[in-house]
């Protein structure tokens, strides 16, 4: 088979290849994309609803998926299910509904039912994967998606190996393993053993979604393609940090997964502490996957929380309130989480780096469940001029540069300027640039990272040591808040709880208002 074959469009999908849209920033660009099949266990769930099938009918319509792909789904019950991804898929995918894409897809589809701990159900998985590979003439590529609870990680993997499906006698075998890995730094550091014992490091594609969106791309750009921001780039300059990520949305459907996990294990653990990766870590030699994890482990390793830790966090939990005009109940209303429940949907810490380019430099970092609006966004304070006339001194601004990572993703710079008329007023201006009115339409975070999977590239895939280094971070305040009492509640639609606020107020500052 020859390179322009295995590149060859699947001919499930076509016409569409020229709207895949964006650029390879970072990643391993020209890798050949062979045959594969998909395996996605917990096809029924939130995340595949919301993000995977949407993603993988894009890359369908945009002529991107492997030529031969099949796709398998590994559901407990899977009444119905295509009925409910076709919802899905009209309801959240990037690009328009078309229904000869989405049947020619859907053909693709076949299903297993059984439960994780069932071992017949991955022994008749095993049988569909190399029934596909017979018919299409296939050398057993596989994917393994597990979009599943991370206390199902472990079980998954080992029935894989007991079936001996993780062991290729031809082709590869890739398993890509969903956040949070693990519950903490002794458990991800367990599970990190039986998967590598199961799968080589190289077929280990732990996924942070964060990485594939192309604004979070952008922080290294900014970074490093100019050449004015890298001077300032340091605790000369920088007064603090801002890593704010807030949503409207509950956690209705999601209590198997969401319950005792909570917001910190959630987003902070891998989401928020990679922004702070990105936005601290020195230029890396090569924009390659060994040289950015590289760079990416010397800060998180250098990161740790600032106490003390009842002055410098919070956490809470939302309480019956309003969201987009609605009335909405409180966590413990939704189905499935009990009425004492103590699981945080909102999470406040401080974080300092023990560098020379950022001691003494705060990274505040919040996220929020049913909050007042969506948007997640990264700004970076600079400290205010320390000379200059009495008149500037008095009325000097703060510049803040924001990467709005969404929604609106774009970058922003806040300067100050004088104000018409007499005298020296100045007032808060913002220069702004709006990614989609500069660049086409970019491909969503999943279908960037799907695609890398099936080329091989791990670039935008954290590494075990920044898994673990960020439980590092974290977890003497996972203990703090199992030694301390429950989260304040705070109204549906706030913009959280007042001991948020408390945080900043000692140092005179204030979060952005949301
Ligand atoms: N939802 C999101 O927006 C995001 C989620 N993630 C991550 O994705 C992962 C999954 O999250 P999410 O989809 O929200 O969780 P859900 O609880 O919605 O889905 C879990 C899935 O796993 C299945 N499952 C659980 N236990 C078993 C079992 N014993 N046997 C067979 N199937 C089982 C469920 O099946 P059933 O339907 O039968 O219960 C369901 O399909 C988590 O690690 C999460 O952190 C990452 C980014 C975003
Ligand atoms: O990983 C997760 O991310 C989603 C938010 O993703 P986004 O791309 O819309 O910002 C979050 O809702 C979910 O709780 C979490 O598991």
């Amino acid at each position: 088979m020859t390179v322009s074959d295995v590149q060859e469009m699947s001919p499930l999908v076509g016409a569409n290849s020229s709207r895949a849209g964006g650029s390879v920033l970072v990643g391993e660009a020209g890798r050949v994309v062979e045959p594969a099949s998909l395996v996605i266990f917990g096809i029924t769930g939130d995340l595949s609803r919301k993000k995977l099938i949407p993603a993988i009918y894009d890359l369908a319509y945009c002529g991107q998926l492997p030529p031969d792909f099949d796709l398998v789904g590994f559901a407990r019950d899977a009444t119905n299910i295509k009925i409910r991804l076709r919802e899905s898929v009209i309801e959240h995918a990037r690009t328009p509904f078309d229904p000869v894409i989405w049947e020619g897809l859907i053909a693709r589809l076949s299903l297993v039912e059984g439960s994780f701990d069932d071992l017949d159900a991955f022994a008749r998985l095993a049988a569909v994967l190399v029934d596909l590979d017979h018919r299409r003439g296939k050398v057993g590529n596989y994917v393994f998606y597990l979009s599943v609870p991370p206390s199902a990680f472990a079980t998954v993997c080992n029935q894989l190996a007991e079936i001996g499906l993780n062991r290729p006698q031809r082709g590869w075998r890739r398993v890509v393993v969903e956040k949070p890995f693990g519950h903490d730094l002794s458990s991800s550091r367990e599970l990190g053993q039986v998967l590598e014992q199961v799968f080589p490091p190289s077929s280990i594609y732990r996924i942070d979604h964060y990485l594939g969106k192309e604004t979070v791309q952008n922080i290294l750009a900014l970074r490093f393609a100019n050449g004015m921001f890298e001077p300032l780039w340091n605790n000369r300059h920088i007064d603090h940090v801002q890593i704010t990520m807030a949503e409207t949305v509950g956690v209705a459907g999601r209590a198997g997964y969401y319950d005792g996990v909570g917001a910190a294990r959630d987003v902070i653990q891998n989401h928020l502490l990679q922004l702070l990766a990105l936005v601290a870590m020195e230029e890396p030699v090569a924009f390659d996957a060994d040289s950015i994890a590289a760079e990416k482990i010397k800060i998180l390793s250098a990161a740790e929380l600032l106490g003390p830790l009842a002055q410098t966090s919070a956490r809470g939990q939302y309480g019956p309130g309003m969201a987009n005009g609605h009335p909405v109940v409180g966590l413990t209303g939704e189905a499935g989480f009990p009425l004492e429940s103590t699981t945080e949907t909102f999470a406040a810490l401080t974080v300092g780096i023990g560098t020379r380019r950022w001691a003494g430099v705060p990274f505040y970092i919040r996220t929020g469940k049913r909050l007042a609006r969506k948007a997640t966004e990264i700004a970076v304070t600079f400290a205010p001029p320390s000379h200059g006339s009495a008149a500037v001194r008095t009325t000097a601004v703060s510049n803040v540069l924001v990467f709005r990572v969404q929604p609106d993703d774009g970058i922003e710079l806040h300067i100050g300027a004088k104000r018409p008329g007499g005298g020296m007023d100045i007032q808060p201006v913002s220069l702004g640039m709006d990614f989609r009115s500069v660049f086409d339409q970019a491909p969503e975070a999943y279908e960037r990272l799907i695609c890398d999977v099936f080329r091989g590239d791990a670039t935008l895939f954290p590494r075990r040591e920044e898994v673990e280094y960020s439980w590092r971070v974290i977890d003497p305040l996972l203990q703090y808040w199992a030694d301390n009492g429950r989260p304040d509640v705070y109204p549906a639609g706030s913009a959280g709880p007042a001991s948020a606020d408390r945080i900043l107020t000692e140092s005179q500052r204030t979060w952005r208002s949301l």
